[in-house]
């Protein structure tokens, strides 16, 4: 079965010779020399067309393209029949095939425009009501904790898609928080994790939101009993958990037998993947933050991205665009990597986020047909915001000797204009020149210029940056609700294409369950020497290390 591999496209292969003859000749100062309209052509600004109005420029004339190649990108997109794909995503076919499901995120923050046929999307504005009322009673100081206080503190207790999308949008939205409520974000399952969130609360104004998906993640489920049991050392009575813990969930029966009753319980359903939560009840942590009418901004902004994505032709399709981009580089220049680097303070979370967005749903070997690709799929995906980066790994992007494509994204104008917006200035200064530096970088002439007859040889070439190294500029306006909803689902829908493409189902990660049965076993055996069976000697070995050494 070859099937389903990509590289069996015609158009895969045409980019291929394209490749192998002519990349010696695609060198970005030659290319803008020989075309001064070259901004204009490749790059693309995206309006929404519904919800707050939201700009972004993207500028990919940075890229190792030119327009032959671009068509031949969109070529593949349309072989692999990406269009077909999104129409089928978008109409809840069940193309989650490894696990039967329908992938509706946007069904999430449709607002009742698309048509969209599956069991619990007709639930979806009820469940938005839900969090409407209940953020608005415990911002208001309408909710009370079991002595009669208001909330001023709330932890998020969850992990992975439970987690990250609700910390990055925190992060990137705090201008719009409510300032007196404390937000925590408990993940990890080392004790140290919750009990240093716990040293930070105080147990009668604290509110608890166990986000998990199936609940049954083992370190939700630990974090959320070690939270509870804090909480009944202070307020005694079980009764009282009931103002203090409430829970995000598909799984009704585990929530209850957990002890928080269905009325403090926030539904979702099996269609939204982890990852493509933050638009769920998952988002509950975000609402109580910034407000139930910003997360409504946010649903609206990524809902608009959604109407550009389905119905605007690939060329000037911006998630299209970046996907096809993405390919180029991760099939045919051997690029490992995407490194997103958000010249936005409020976006440092935004790379950790896109590291589980993207590498969950693409990091697949197997394509929906069974057969093992013959190709890269998806790319590491890694960053930081600006300007930390320059001062630490840039080094290495500009003279390494690894191609590492990078997504730059800026604001127009910032939250926090102080000195007169100098800050500002300085930071988009950098935005503007990382870019052109790796993409023109300085030749040895002009090295020798700056730098006088007497340098040395070694010197001169130490200085030499050779450029050509490609990027994207994203820009927009200011970071709101509705603009971080659509750069959101703008890299969403970017994986999908990827995906698409490669014939995989970015939509399952089977890849993480091998580890979860490993431990599960290993922990029934770490308390006894003998108990430990099975195992490598490596394996074996560290556990009697560790149970020779430990002290507890
Ligand atoms: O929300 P939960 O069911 O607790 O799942 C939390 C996380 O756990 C798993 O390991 C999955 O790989 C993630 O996709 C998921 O987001």
């Amino acid at each position: 079965m070859t099937g389903s591999l990509a590289s069996n496209y015609a158009s895969w292969k045409q980019l291929q010779e394209i490749y192998d003859k002519d990349r010696a000749k695609i060198v970005l100062r030659d290319l803008f020399a020989a075309d001064p309209q070259r901004f204009s052509k490749l790059s693309a600004t995206y309006n929404s067309q519904s919800g707050p109005g939201v700009q972004i420029l993207l500028d990919y004339s940075k890229h190792l393209v030119t327009e032959p190649i671009l068509q031949k990108l969109f070529n593949l997109l349309r072989e692999a029949k990406v269009e077909d794909a999104r129409d089928k995503m978008f109409s809840g076919e069940h193309i989650n095939t490894s696990e039967d499901r329908a992938v509706l995120h946007v069904a999430l923050r449709n607002f009742n425009d698309f048509s969209i046929k599956e069991e619990g999307v007709d639930e979806v504005s009820k469940v938005l009501q839900h969090m409407k009322e209940f953020s608005e009673s415990v911002r208001s100081g309408q909710w009370k904790g079991y002595t009669g206080k208001t909330i001023n503190t709330i932890v998020n207790i969850g992990i992975g898609g439970s987690d990250l999308g609700p910390v990055m949008v925190t992060e990137a939205l705090k201008p719009f928080s409510k300032r007196d409520l404390n937000a925590h974000f408990v993940s990890n399952i080392d004790g140290t994790h919750i009990a240093e969130t716990l040293r930070l609360c105080d147990p009668e104004r604290t509110l608890f939101i166990v986000a998990s998906k199936t609940f049954t993640t083992q370190e939700t489920i630990t974090n959320a009993e070690s939270a509870r049991d804090w909480f009944l050392g202070f307020a005694k009575d079980k009764a009282h958990v009931a103002k203090h813990f409430v829970a995000l969930s598909t799984n009704t029966s585990a929530v209850t037998a957990f002890g928080i009753s269905e009325a403090n319980m926030f539904q979702f359903w099996d269609w939204v993947g982890g990852r493509y939560s933050l638009w769920s009840a998952i988002g509950l942590s975000i609402a109580l933050v910034i407000g139930f009418d910003n997360f409504e901004k946010l649903l609206r902004g990524a809902h608009a991205m959604d109407q550009h994505f389905k119905t605007t032709p690939l060329e000037k399709n911006l998630p299209a665009i970046m996907a096809a981009l993405g390919i180029w580089y991760n099939d045919f220049y051997g690029a490992q990597t995407l490194a997103l680097l958000p010249y936005d303070q409020y976006l440092h979370k935004f790379a950790d986020y896109f590291q589980q967005g993207d590498m969950e749903s693409n990091g697949k070997f197997i394509t929906k047909n069974g057969d093992r690709v013959n190709y890269q799929t998806g790319p590491i995906i890694w960053g930081a915001s600006g300007t930390n980066g320059q001062h630490s790994f840039y080094q290495l992007i500009h003279q390494g000797t690894k191609i590492i494509p990078a997504d730059f994204m800026a604001p127009a104008t910032s939250h926090n204009p102080i000195a007169n917006s100098k800050h500002h200035r300085i930071l988009l200064s950098n935005f503007f020149a990382q870019p052109e530096a790796l993409a023109f970088g300085k030749t040895e002439e002009e090295v020798r210029k700056e730098l006088g007859q007497n340098a040395s040889e070694a010197l001169v070439k130490s200085k030499v940056f050779e450029g050509n190294r490609p990027s994207s500029s994203l820009m927009f306006d200011k970071l709101d609700p509705a603009t971080l909803g659509a750069l959101i689902a703008l890299y969403e829908h970017k994986i999908f294409v990827q995906g698409v493409v490669w014939g995989i189902n970015s939509f399952d990660q089977m890849g993480v369950e091998l580890g979860k049965v490993l431990a599960k076993q290993i922990l029934a055996q770490l308390d006894k020497s003998d108990d430990v069976k099975g195992h490598d000697s490596s394996t074996t070995g560290l556990i009697h290390w560790y149970q020779a050494h430990r002290k507890e």
